[in-house]
């Protein structure tokens, strides 16, 4: 079981969330999982995961669980196991505390970026020297999303989500909204009327530009199945363009300053919950890897 606590080696990493500032459908594979383009913004609104280690045989402790995840089914959780097997060491233990933050099945990917900080934290921790690829390729196999979050620059992403190119957008702030629903993924990718053949873009490497003229191709049949999308949706457009990030349930809009970005979340009806943050271009877990290295 767990030794004594040494604070001096006990750390927190961020796991932001992200936005798809767009989203296109441009094909589907034969494996049926679809093609995408997108782009990913981080943003400094996240959850925390605090690494102890501890001593013990490849224990992986996990607290508080999440509700409705049990504990080896947390991404968390599978992540720390994909990195026992990589190693030919004795396997090693550790206890991660997680604050949770990120709304679930919200679209901002807050199970994703938490198993990417634990590849991270854990290369770290369990001092395993594995490369940023090799933790990528390892993330690809929890989800289509944590390859960004290992590499940790806001991205033009194309395949599932895992070809990336280094891409600049403006570092704005947002308001967030997540209507009162979970969707699931699977279920908006197998929709009859969902658009899948987007003609394919090409970005400017480093593209530096506004994301809003570019639409997310899940959005018509969210907002057509989830009156409670819809009615955030219209809410958030009359201040701007307003739109969902991934296969939803969050509903974003976008902003040049925080006192406006407030200014707007003031006046939001009572019932409607989320959060106000900024876009950011570098991973915030990547910024406080630096600083522990
Ligand atoms: C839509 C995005 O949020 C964009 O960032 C992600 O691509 C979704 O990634 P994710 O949450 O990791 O989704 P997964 O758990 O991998 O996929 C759930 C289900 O959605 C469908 N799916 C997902 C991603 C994709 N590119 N094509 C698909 O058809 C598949 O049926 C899959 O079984
Ligand atoms: N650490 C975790 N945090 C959140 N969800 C997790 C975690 N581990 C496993 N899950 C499972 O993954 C599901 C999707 O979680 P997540 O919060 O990443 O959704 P999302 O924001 O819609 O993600 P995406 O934008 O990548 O589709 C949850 O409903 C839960 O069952």
């Amino acid at each position: 079981m767990a030794g004594n606590r040494d604070p001096a080696v006990i750390f927190t990493l961020p796991a932001p969330a992200k936005l798809n500032l767009f989203l296109h459908i441009t094909g589907r594979r034969s494996d049926g999982y679809h093609e995408l383009q997108t782009l990913f913004q981080f943003l400094e609104h996240g959850d925390d995961l605090t690494f102890e280690p501890m001593e013990g045989t490849g224990e992986i402790i996990l607290e508080p669980a999440l509700p409705d995840v049990p504990n080896e089914a947390n991404l968390i959780v599978r992540a720390a196991r994909l990195l026992q097997q990589e190693t030919d060491q004795p396997l090693r233990s550790v206890r991660i505390t997680l604050t949770k933050r990120l709304p679930m099945g919200g679209g901002v990917g807050g199970g994703s970026s938490d198993a990417a900080t634990a590849l991270l934290g854990l290369n770290h921790l369990w001092q395993l020297h594995l490369s940023i690829d090799r933790l990528a390729e390892l993330g690809l196999q929890l989800g289509a999303d944590v390859p960004v979050f290992v590499r940790g620059f806001a991205a033009f992403a194309e395949g599932v989500g895992e070809v990336l190119t280094p891409v600049h957008p403006p570092e704005d702030w947002f308001v967030v909204l997540k209507p009162d629903c979970d969707i699931n993924t699977g279920l908006i990718f197998s929709q009859e009327g969902l658009t899948r053949d987007t003609p394919r873009i090409t970005i400017a490497p480093a593209f530096e530009g506004d994301a809003s003229r570019y639409r997310n191709d899940c959005e018509d049949i969210v907002l057509k199945l989830y009156p409670e999308v819809r009615k955030s949706q219209e809410w958030l457009s009359q201040f701007g363009p307003a739109r969902l990030t991934g296969t939803g349930a969050c509903i974003f809009g976008r902003f040049p300053t925080e006192s406006k970005a407030l200014e707007v979340w003031a006046s939001k009806p009572s019932g409607i919950n989320g959060f106000v943050t900024r876009g950011v271009n570098r991973s915030p877990l990547h910024t406080k890897l630096t600083e522990l290295e």
